[in-house]
């Protein structure tokens, strides 16, 4: 079996592909798929050791440390085994990546426009990934990653507010903006930073629509994309767990 791990800044996400299903689905059926914070790492060698794993292969974008850990608590569950990590290149899974340095790429933003080349080729897609971070890139219907977008995620946004000023609170998550000129404080922060984030997906969608002058697919992705989907006044459609689909296409495409 083959266990893939999307290492975040915010969370873990883990998932086991039926790797028997042939011909290959369009979307893996995931035997397992779940996800930890990072100081319930622990948790992991348990569940991970469930499963009878043969392959591992890892995005890890949350910096040396949690290299470490995973390293280690990889070597625990499974000592016969060498984990791959996965990293950004020039060309990989079909997909060119047109970054200038291309290993400056965050490997899960590859993983994701390799993700998104699979599930509509030839066609010119915008990933919108939500997580800590926002990034909203463009692949384009000749399978290239074009280029992208990164700014603070929802959270990061409203958080930084409160951080930096003297009379903005720290809102709650929870809050709903049905419009985008607000009449209190807490609603404005929200809206601001709600549209911030749909905005720069709208302006990715219809730039890359003006470039390419053919139908543009855009994909969601990440823990905020529910609270963005709203916002957003062209058909996006929500799919969770890309990263670890482009490493399930990464590895169909490497076999060892
Ligand atoms: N209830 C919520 N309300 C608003 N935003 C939320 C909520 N839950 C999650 N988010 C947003 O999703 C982001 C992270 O979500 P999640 O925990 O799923 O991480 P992630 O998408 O896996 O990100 P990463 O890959 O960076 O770890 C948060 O930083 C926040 O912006
Ligand atoms: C932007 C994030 C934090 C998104 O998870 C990650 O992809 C990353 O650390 N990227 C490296 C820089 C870059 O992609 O240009
Ligand atoms: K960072």
């Amino acid at each position: 079996m083959l266990l893939l791990i999307d290492a975040g800044n915010t969370r873990i996400k883990w998932g086991i592909p039926d790797t028997q299903q042939l011909p290959a689905p369009a979307q893996p059926h995931w035997l397992k798929i779940t996800s930890v914070a990072h100081d319930q790492t622990d948790q992991l060698l348990a569940e991970w050791q469930q499963h009878k794993v043969t392959r591992i292969l890892i995005s890890n974008v949350a910096g040396s440390e949690v290299k470490t850990r995973l390293m280690n608590l990889l070597a625990h569950a499974f000592p016969d085994l060498t984990p791959e990590w996965f990293a950004s290149q020039a060309q990989c899974a079909g997909v060119t990546n047109n970054y200038q340095n291309p290993q400056q790429l965050g490997c899960d933003r590859f993983a994701s426009a390799i993700a998104a080349a699979y599930l509509y080729p030839s066609q010119h897609v915008i990933v919108a990934t939500c997580g800590t971070a926002t990034t909203v890139d463009a692949v384009t219907a000749q399978s290239e990653f074009a280029g992208g977008m990164i700014l603070p995620g929802l959270k990061l946004m409203a958080e930084s507010l409160a951080r930096n000023t003297a009379q903005l609170p720290q809102v709650a998550e929870s809050i709903q903006v049905d419009q985008p000129f607000a009449n209190n404080t807490d609603q404005a922060i929200v809206s601001g930073c709600i549209h911030a984030q749909a905005g720069a997906i709208t302006l990715a969608y219809h730039a890359l629509h003006k470039k390419q002058a053919e139908p543009v697919i855009c994909l969601i992705s990440g823990g905020a994309a529910p609270y963005l989907l709203p916002h957003l006044s062209f058909q996006c459609e929500h799919i969770a767990n890309l990263v670890l689909t482009g490493l399930f296409v990464v590895a169909q495409s490497n076999p060892r």
